[in-house]
């Protein structure tokens, strides 16, 4: 099953909500994982079931990291805030380097994560229909 996880800066956060609830139905057959705050506002305010990591500046962008390393993901949609500092800035960019790494989609605004999605969705019904 196609793997995807979601993560949003705070300032992102009800864009990624605004993004979930219109894919709702082509994310509901996808698994799902995301950040700690990210996913308990998608699975309060959208019909999606996530598996939740740590919060991000605790470790939940290094724990994603490790699940692209392990090729456990298929693709990240990564809304992030460009005008605010972060304090977990070095983890940020070692989960973006190693999507570089292991040739993993990473979409960081929301036009960009339509497409991720919408293209994992069409790759899984090719599958789908090869089967
Ligand atoms: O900080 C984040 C990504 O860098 C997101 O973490 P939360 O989803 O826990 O807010």
């Amino acid at each position: 099953m196609t793997r995807v996880a979601l993560i949003a800066h705070d300032d992102k956060k009800s864009t990624m909500i605004d993004l979930v609830q219109e894919y709702e139905a082509v994310l509901s057959s996808f698994d799902l994982v995301a950040t700690g705050t990210t996913g308990q506002r998608i699975m309060a305010e959208a019909d999606l079931d996530v598996e939740r990591k740590e919060s991000g500046p605790v470790g939940g962008d290094t724990q994603i990291g490790a699940e692209v390393v392990e090729g456990r993901l298929d693709g990240i949609v990564f809304l992030q805030d460009p005008m605010t500092a972060q304090p977990h800035e070095p983890d940020i960019g070692a989960l973006m380097r190693i999507c570089n790494v292991h040739d993993v989609p990473l979409a960081t605004c929301r036009s960009a994560g339509e497409y991720v999605v919408r293209g994992l969705a069409r790759d899984e019904e090719t599958r789908r229909q090869s089967a």
